[in-house]
């Protein structure tokens, strides 16, 4: 049975709790923790967005949407798998240019503008039955049983970015 998107933490997350919860930039947490942080892409393509985030971001079911794919690194480490979906329509007026970010991390843009609001976080436990556990543990040799993400939408102008973030084991590595 496939787990759901819930809003509150269950309690067997404790030591990724600072983690889930910190409603800052994730790349900034990291970076004031990681002298060598990187994002790496993995890719970023136009498509249609799974029917979980579909309703995220009211992208009907044949809608497009730009899909990013990336891992945070500390050094040669990886820390988080994020992935983004971007809807068409989204990408215009002041987001117009997030099409062409490519190693640049997306928080960099979302957090720099005062009037970007984020909708409250929602956690899941993804297991190997989730499409997103199975792309964030491309790279990792011992894949755990489980690994936990959050998710939520920023808005600006009304458009608005589903941006959904899956904690590797090593994150832990990280002072909390
Ligand atoms: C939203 C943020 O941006 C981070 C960087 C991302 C990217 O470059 O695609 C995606 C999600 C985040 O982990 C953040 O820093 O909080």
């Amino acid at each position: 049975m496939q787990s759901l998107w819930q809003n509150r933490l269950s309690e067997s997350c404790t030591r990724y709790r600072p983690w889930l919860l910190d409603r800052g930039s994730l790349t900034r947490r990291i970076r004031m923790r990681c002298a060598a942080f990187s994002v790496r892409h993995v890719q970023q393509q136009h498509g249609v967005a799974m029917p979980s985030e579909r309703h995220m971001v009211a992208l009907k079911h044949h809608s497009r949407a730009l899909l990013r794919d990336v891992f945070l690194y500390c050094g040669e480490t990886p820390l988080v798998f994020a992935h983004s979906v971007l809807p068409a329509t989204s990408l215009h007026g002041t987001w117009q240019g997030l099409g062409r970010l490519g190693s640049k991390p997306l928080g960099a843009a979302l957090f720099a503008n005062p009037r970007v609001q984020r909708t409250p976080l929602q956690f899941k436990k993804l297991n190997r039955r989730d499409a997103l556990y199975k792309r964030a543990c491309t790279i990792l040799p011992n894949p755990p049983a489980s690994l936990w993400a959050r998710r939520s939408v920023f808005y600006l102008e009304g458009r608005p970015i589903l941006v959904t973030e899956v904690f590797l084991p090593d994150i832990l590595k990280l002072h909390p």
